[in-house]
């Protein structure tokens, strides 16, 4: 992220919830203060919300996103795009959002999770990988997975969502995919080496001409090519600057 912005300092940086992206989030305010990166132009993207929790909820996305990202990095909320959870109207605020994000020159680089059930944003298994923003049921997994943010009591996690489309996120120029954990070995597996295929959202990175996934052991360990992404990370010739 430093290093984009250091080429485009207006970068449109789409960021994640969940635990996974936190260190990146901090690493990268960690250089903001050390004078190492400036943020100050760019400007952050949201990538999906619960339907009809107010934006001031502390588990709105929008709220997790100000205290983890837009607060460390100094950046206010008019620095800060995302659709409204709250809209009477959603599909119209889908495609509103849709709309800013094209007229606001695209994502510049989309940090991603992964669910244990292969989503991204919040694209259940079988969302459509042309998909655009709009609303989905979450299964009960991800409610499961979701309720430690909600006191462990699933009852308080809302069934619906706006996330941006697979195809939404497949304009941004360039995919982070993050995913850590042995939960995550499945999910991983299915994302690198699966066929493309909407049972697993994620495995539509396959059809991103500039897509990164940044697997631990743990969450790698059930990758048959294990062995030649390690030789060939090691590998990569330094004018690739990876
Ligand atoms: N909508 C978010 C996803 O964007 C995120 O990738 C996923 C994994 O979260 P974690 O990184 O905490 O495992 O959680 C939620 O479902």
């Amino acid at each position: 992220m430093a290093q984009l912005l250091g080429r485009k300092p207006a970068a449109l940086l789409g960021v994640a919830t969940g635990s996974t992206p936190l260190p990146v989030y901090r690493a990268l305010a960690a250089q903001v203060a050390a004078g190492r990166a400036d943020v100050s132009r760019a400007r952050i993207a949201q990538l999906d919300e619960y339907v009809g929790l107010p934006p001031e909820h502390p588990e709105s996305y929008r709220s997790v996103l100000a205290r983890e990202v837009l607060e460390p990095l100094g950046l206010g909320l008019e620095a800060f795009m995302g659709p409204d959870g709250t809209a009477t109207d959603v599909q119209a605020a889908c495609e509103a959002y849709d709309r800013a994000l094209a007229a606001a020159g695209g994502v510049d680089l989309q940090l991603l999770g992964i669910g244990t059930d292969g989503h991204i944003g919040f694209n259940e298994p079988c969302s459509s990988l042309a998909s655009r923003t709009r609303i989905k049921t979450l299964t009960e997994q991800t409610r499961i997975d979701n309720a430690r943010f909600f006191d462990g009591d699933i009852s308080q996690v809302p069934h619906h969502v706006i996330t941006q489309g697979i195809g939404t996120i497949l304009e941004a120029r360039h995919l982070v995919l993050l995913a850590t954990g042995e939960g995550k070995a499945d999910a991983v597996a299915a994302t690198v080496e699966g066929p493309v295929a909407a049972i697993c959202p994620a495995s539509a990175l396959q059809l991103h001409p500039h897509a990164t996934i940044v697997a631990d052991e743990a969450a790698a360990s059930k990758l048959k090519l294990a062995d030649y992404f390690r030789h060939t990370y090691a590998n990569k010739p330094e004018w690739q600057g990876i």
